[in-house]
Protein backbone atom coordinates (compact mmCIF):
# COMPACT_ATOMS: atom_id res chain seq x y z
CA UNK A 1 0.00 0.00 0.00
CA UNK A 2 2.82 2.34 1.27
CA UNK A 3 4.88 1.83 -2.60
CA UNK A 4 1.32 2.69 -4.01
CA UNK A 5 1.03 5.78 -2.75
CA UNK A 6 4.20 6.69 -3.51
CA UNK A 7 4.60 5.73 -6.46
CA UNK A 8 1.08 7.39 -7.48
CA UNK A 9 2.03 10.71 -5.66
CA UNK A 10 5.71 10.25 -7.47
CA UNK A 11 4.25 10.43 -10.45
CA UNK A 12 1.43 13.03 -9.90
CA UNK A 13 4.34 14.98 -8.97
CA UNK A 14 6.95 14.29 -11.47
CA UNK A 15 4.74 16.94 -14.27
CA UNK A 16 6.16 19.62 -11.89
CA UNK A 17 8.93 18.66 -10.83
CA UNK A 18 10.93 17.66 -13.93
CA UNK A 19 10.97 21.08 -15.66
CA UNK A 20 12.11 22.81 -12.23
CA UNK A 21 14.56 20.30 -12.25
CA UNK A 22 15.55 21.16 -15.62
CA UNK A 23 15.97 24.77 -15.09
CA UNK A 24 17.74 24.53 -11.83
CA UNK A 25 20.82 22.12 -13.18
CA UNK A 26 20.41 25.09 -16.06
CA UNK A 27 20.84 28.14 -13.93
CA UNK A 28 23.96 25.95 -11.73
CA UNK A 29 22.31 25.04 -8.91
CA UNK A 30 23.41 21.84 -7.76
CA UNK A 31 20.95 19.01 -6.30
CA UNK A 32 22.88 18.80 -2.86
CA UNK A 33 21.80 22.63 -2.83
CA UNK A 34 18.86 21.94 -3.09
CA UNK A 35 18.69 18.84 -0.47
CA UNK A 36 19.87 21.46 1.99
CA UNK A 37 17.87 24.34 1.22
CA UNK A 38 14.17 22.23 1.29
CA UNK A 39 15.85 20.99 4.84
CA UNK A 40 16.37 24.47 6.43
CA UNK A 41 12.37 25.34 4.50
CA UNK A 42 11.30 23.01 6.87
CA UNK A 43 12.89 24.09 9.79
CA UNK A 44 10.95 27.53 8.77
CA UNK A 45 8.14 25.76 8.57
CA UNK A 46 7.92 23.88 11.89
CA UNK A 47 8.96 27.01 13.58
CA UNK A 48 5.83 28.64 12.51
CA UNK A 49 4.11 25.23 13.24
CA UNK A 50 5.60 24.96 16.92
CA UNK A 51 4.02 28.82 17.41
CA UNK A 52 0.73 27.86 16.77
CA UNK A 53 -0.08 28.76 13.21
CA UNK A 54 -0.80 25.47 12.13
CA UNK A 55 -2.07 26.09 8.42
CA UNK A 56 0.94 28.28 7.21
CA UNK A 57 3.38 25.86 9.29
CA UNK A 58 1.59 22.92 7.30
CA UNK A 59 2.17 24.69 3.82
CA UNK A 60 5.62 25.38 4.28
CA UNK A 61 6.59 22.04 5.67
CA UNK A 62 4.53 20.48 2.54
CA UNK A 63 6.03 22.94 -0.06
CA UNK A 64 9.92 22.23 0.93
CA UNK A 65 9.45 18.78 1.69
CA UNK A 66 8.52 18.63 -1.98
CA UNK A 67 12.24 19.47 -2.89
CA UNK A 68 13.04 15.72 -1.42
CA UNK A 69 11.30 14.55 -4.94
CA UNK A 70 13.61 17.49 -6.96
CA UNK A 71 16.53 16.73 -5.63
CA UNK A 72 16.69 13.06 -6.58
CA UNK A 73 14.95 14.06 -10.18
CA UNK A 74 18.09 16.48 -10.71
CA UNK A 75 21.13 14.24 -9.66
CA UNK A 76 19.24 11.79 -11.80
CA UNK A 77 19.29 13.72 -14.81
CA UNK A 78 22.57 15.21 -13.82
CA UNK A 79 23.34 11.41 -15.38
CA UNK A 80 24.55 10.41 -11.94
CA UNK A 81 23.12 9.91 -8.24
CA UNK A 82 26.42 10.18 -6.13
CA UNK A 83 26.89 8.12 -2.55
CA UNK A 84 26.79 11.19 -0.43
CA UNK A 85 24.18 12.75 -2.37
CA UNK A 86 22.40 10.07 -1.08
CA UNK A 87 24.20 10.22 2.50
CA UNK A 88 23.05 13.83 2.50
CA UNK A 89 19.41 13.13 1.26
CA UNK A 90 18.64 11.08 3.98
CA UNK A 91 20.37 12.78 7.08
CA UNK A 92 18.28 15.74 6.00
CA UNK A 93 15.08 13.68 6.43
CA UNK A 94 15.92 12.72 9.58
CA UNK A 95 16.73 16.34 10.47
CA UNK A 96 13.58 17.41 8.81
CA UNK A 97 11.37 14.68 10.68
CA UNK A 98 13.06 15.98 13.93
CA UNK A 99 11.54 19.21 13.46
CA UNK A 100 8.23 18.93 11.89
CA UNK A 101 7.79 16.12 15.52
CA UNK A 102 9.41 18.53 17.60
CA UNK A 103 7.53 21.36 16.55
CA UNK A 104 4.27 19.43 16.85
CA UNK A 105 5.33 18.38 21.04
CA UNK A 106 6.47 22.07 21.72
CA UNK A 107 2.80 23.15 20.01
CA UNK A 108 0.65 20.68 21.92
CA UNK A 109 2.93 21.06 25.12
CA UNK A 110 2.22 24.90 24.91
CA UNK A 111 -2.00 23.90 24.57
CA UNK A 112 -2.05 21.50 27.43
CA UNK A 113 -1.67 18.47 25.95
CA UNK A 114 -5.26 17.95 24.33
CA UNK A 115 -5.99 14.14 23.94
CA UNK A 116 -2.56 13.17 25.05
CA UNK A 117 -1.10 14.53 22.14
CA UNK A 118 2.40 15.34 23.33
CA UNK A 119 2.62 11.60 24.10
CA UNK A 120 1.81 10.33 20.67
CA UNK A 121 3.92 12.99 19.21
CA UNK A 122 6.65 11.58 20.96
CA UNK A 123 5.95 8.04 20.06
CA UNK A 124 5.77 9.06 16.87
CA UNK A 125 9.19 10.89 16.23
CA UNK A 126 11.22 8.33 18.25
CA UNK A 127 9.33 5.03 15.83
CA UNK A 128 9.46 7.27 12.86
CA UNK A 129 13.25 7.60 13.38
CA UNK A 130 13.39 4.05 14.42
CA UNK A 131 11.43 3.05 11.20
CA UNK A 132 14.29 4.62 9.09
CA UNK A 133 17.09 3.60 10.86
CA UNK A 134 16.15 -0.31 10.92
CA UNK A 135 16.02 -0.05 7.05
CA UNK A 136 19.70 1.87 6.88
CA UNK A 137 21.35 -0.51 9.24
CA UNK A 138 19.56 -3.92 7.90
CA UNK A 139 20.91 -2.86 3.95
CA UNK A 140 24.27 -1.97 5.62
CA UNK A 141 24.29 -5.76 7.00
CA UNK A 142 22.78 -6.66 3.64
CA UNK A 143 19.42 -7.46 4.93
CA UNK A 144 16.29 -5.92 3.47
CA UNK A 145 13.91 -3.97 5.21
CA UNK A 146 12.23 -2.11 2.43
CA UNK A 147 8.23 -2.45 3.75
CA UNK A 148 6.15 -1.23 6.07
CA UNK A 149 1.81 0.29 6.03
CA UNK A 150 3.64 4.07 7.09
CA UNK A 151 6.87 4.74 5.56
CA UNK A 152 7.74 8.63 5.40
CA UNK A 153 5.67 10.24 3.02
CA UNK A 154 2.65 8.26 4.89
CA UNK A 155 4.41 9.44 8.10
CA UNK A 156 4.32 13.18 6.48
CA UNK A 157 0.62 13.16 4.81
CA UNK A 158 -0.59 11.94 8.61
CA UNK A 159 0.89 14.64 10.67
CA UNK A 160 -0.04 16.99 8.00
CA UNK A 161 -3.74 16.03 7.51
CA UNK A 162 -3.52 16.45 11.45
CA UNK A 163 -2.39 20.18 11.03
CA UNK A 164 -4.87 21.12 8.60
CA UNK A 165 -7.52 19.96 11.44
CA UNK A 166 -5.93 22.24 13.91
CA UNK A 167 -5.43 25.22 11.69
CA UNK A 168 -9.54 24.40 10.71
CA UNK A 169 -10.17 24.91 14.93
CA UNK A 170 -10.49 21.04 15.27
CA UNK A 171 -8.82 20.51 18.45
CA UNK A 172 -8.93 16.82 18.58
CA UNK A 173 -7.26 16.44 14.77
CA UNK A 174 -3.94 16.63 15.45
CA UNK A 175 -3.83 14.55 18.39
CA UNK A 176 -6.16 12.04 16.54
CA UNK A 177 -3.76 11.92 13.38
CA UNK A 178 -0.82 11.65 16.28
CA UNK A 179 -2.55 8.54 18.13
CA UNK A 180 -3.24 7.02 14.83
CA UNK A 181 0.71 7.53 13.60
CA UNK A 182 2.17 6.35 16.73
CA UNK A 183 0.24 3.14 16.06
CA UNK A 184 1.43 2.82 12.56
CA UNK A 185 5.01 3.94 13.22
CA UNK A 186 5.07 1.07 15.74
CA UNK A 187 3.89 -1.48 13.64
CA UNK A 188 5.78 -0.29 10.54
CA UNK A 189 9.29 -0.61 12.82
CA UNK A 190 8.21 -4.16 13.73
CA UNK A 191 7.17 -5.24 10.29
CA UNK A 192 10.34 -3.90 9.03
CA UNK A 193 12.46 -6.07 11.50
CA UNK A 194 10.75 -8.75 10.72
CA UNK A 195 10.85 -8.57 7.38
CA UNK A 196 15.06 -8.33 7.63
CA UNK A 197 14.90 -10.85 9.97
CA UNK A 198 13.21 -13.18 7.05
CA UNK A 199 15.53 -12.04 4.29
CA UNK A 200 18.87 -13.02 6.24
CA UNK A 201 20.54 -15.95 4.34
CA UNK A 202 19.97 -19.45 6.35
CA UNK A 203 23.51 -20.99 7.49
CA UNK A 204 23.35 -24.45 5.95
CA UNK A 205 23.57 -27.13 8.68
CA UNK A 206 26.82 -29.13 9.04
C1 LIG B 1 2.48 21.90 13.88
C2 LIG B 1 3.03 21.86 12.54
C3 LIG B 1 2.45 20.78 11.72
C4 LIG B 1 3.12 20.75 10.43
C5 LIG B 1 2.95 19.44 9.82
C6 LIG B 1 3.33 19.48 8.41
C7 LIG B 1 3.58 18.11 7.89
C8 LIG B 1 3.81 18.09 6.42
C9 LIG B 1 2.60 17.76 5.69
C10 LIG B 1 2.54 17.19 4.56
C11 LIG B 1 3.74 16.85 3.81
C12 LIG B 1 3.36 16.18 2.56
C13 LIG B 1 4.48 16.28 1.56
C14 LIG B 1 5.41 15.17 1.76
C15 LIG B 1 6.50 15.17 0.78
C16 LIG B 1 7.47 14.15 1.24
C17 LIG B 1 8.41 13.79 0.21
C18 LIG B 1 9.05 12.54 0.64
O1 LIG B 1 9.07 12.13 1.75
O2 LIG B 1 9.60 11.88 -0.33
C19 LIG B 1 10.28 10.75 0.12
C20 LIG B 1 9.86 9.55 -0.66
C21 LIG B 1 10.99 8.54 -0.64
O3 LIG B 1 12.15 9.25 -0.96
P1 LIG B 1 13.60 8.74 -0.56
O4 LIG B 1 13.76 7.32 -0.97
O5 LIG B 1 14.56 9.75 -1.05
O6 LIG B 1 13.65 8.90 1.00
C22 LIG B 1 13.94 7.84 1.84
C23 LIG B 1 12.99 7.95 2.99
O7 LIG B 1 13.21 9.14 3.69
C24 LIG B 1 13.21 6.78 3.90
O8 LIG B 1 12.38 6.99 5.02
P2 LIG B 1 11.64 5.77 5.72
O9 LIG B 1 10.46 5.42 4.90
O10 LIG B 1 12.64 4.66 5.79
O11 LIG B 1 11.33 6.30 7.05
C25 LIG B 1 14.63 6.68 4.39
O12 LIG B 1 14.81 5.42 4.96
C26 LIG B 1 15.65 6.82 3.30
O13 LIG B 1 16.86 7.10 3.92
C27 LIG B 1 15.35 7.96 2.34
O14 LIG B 1 16.22 7.91 1.26
O15 LIG B 1 9.59 9.98 -1.99
C28 LIG B 1 8.36 9.78 -2.43
O16 LIG B 1 7.57 9.14 -1.82
C29 LIG B 1 8.03 10.38 -3.72
C30 LIG B 1 6.69 11.01 -3.76
C31 LIG B 1 6.59 12.26 -2.97
C32 LIG B 1 5.43 13.09 -3.44
C33 LIG B 1 4.79 13.82 -2.32
C34 LIG B 1 3.51 14.47 -2.77
C35 LIG B 1 2.56 14.63 -1.67
C36 LIG B 1 1.32 15.31 -2.12
C37 LIG B 1 0.19 14.64 -2.34
C38 LIG B 1 0.05 13.22 -2.11
C39 LIG B 1 -1.04 12.62 -2.96
C40 LIG B 1 -1.15 11.17 -2.62
C41 LIG B 1 -1.97 10.44 -3.60
C42 LIG B 1 -1.93 8.98 -3.27
C43 LIG B 1 -2.99 8.23 -3.98
C44 LIG B 1 -2.89 6.80 -3.59
C45 LIG B 1 -3.88 5.96 -4.25
N1 LIG C 1 21.45 15.70 -3.19
C1 LIG C 1 21.06 14.50 -3.68
C2 LIG C 1 19.82 13.97 -3.39
C3 LIG C 1 19.47 12.74 -3.88
N2 LIG C 1 20.34 12.06 -4.67
C4 LIG C 1 19.97 10.74 -5.22
O1 LIG C 1 18.56 10.60 -5.33
C5 LIG C 1 18.09 9.54 -4.51
C6 LIG C 1 16.82 9.93 -3.82
O2 LIG C 1 15.89 10.27 -4.79
P1 LIG C 1 14.62 11.17 -4.41
O3 LIG C 1 13.94 11.41 -5.70
O4 LIG C 1 13.81 10.38 -3.46
O5 LIG C 1 15.17 12.40 -3.79
C7 LIG C 1 19.22 9.28 -3.51
O6 LIG C 1 19.22 7.94 -3.06
C8 LIG C 1 20.45 9.59 -4.33
O7 LIG C 1 20.78 8.48 -5.13
C9 LIG C 1 21.59 12.60 -4.96
O8 LIG C 1 22.40 11.98 -5.68
N3 LIG C 1 21.92 13.82 -4.45
MG1 LIG D 1 15.38 13.51 -2.13
MG1 LIG E 1 15.07 12.99 1.28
Amino acid sequence: MAKIVQTTARAVVSYGVNPLARFLLRIGVSPNAVTVAGTVGVLIGSYFGSQGHLFWGTVIVTAFALTDVLDGTMARMRGGSGKFGALLDSSMDRIADGAVFGAVVYYLATEGNPYGGVVAALISLVFGQVVSYVKARAESLGLNADVGIAERLERLLIVGAGGLLGAAGQEWGLPAALWVLAALAVITAFQRLIHAARTEPKVPAK
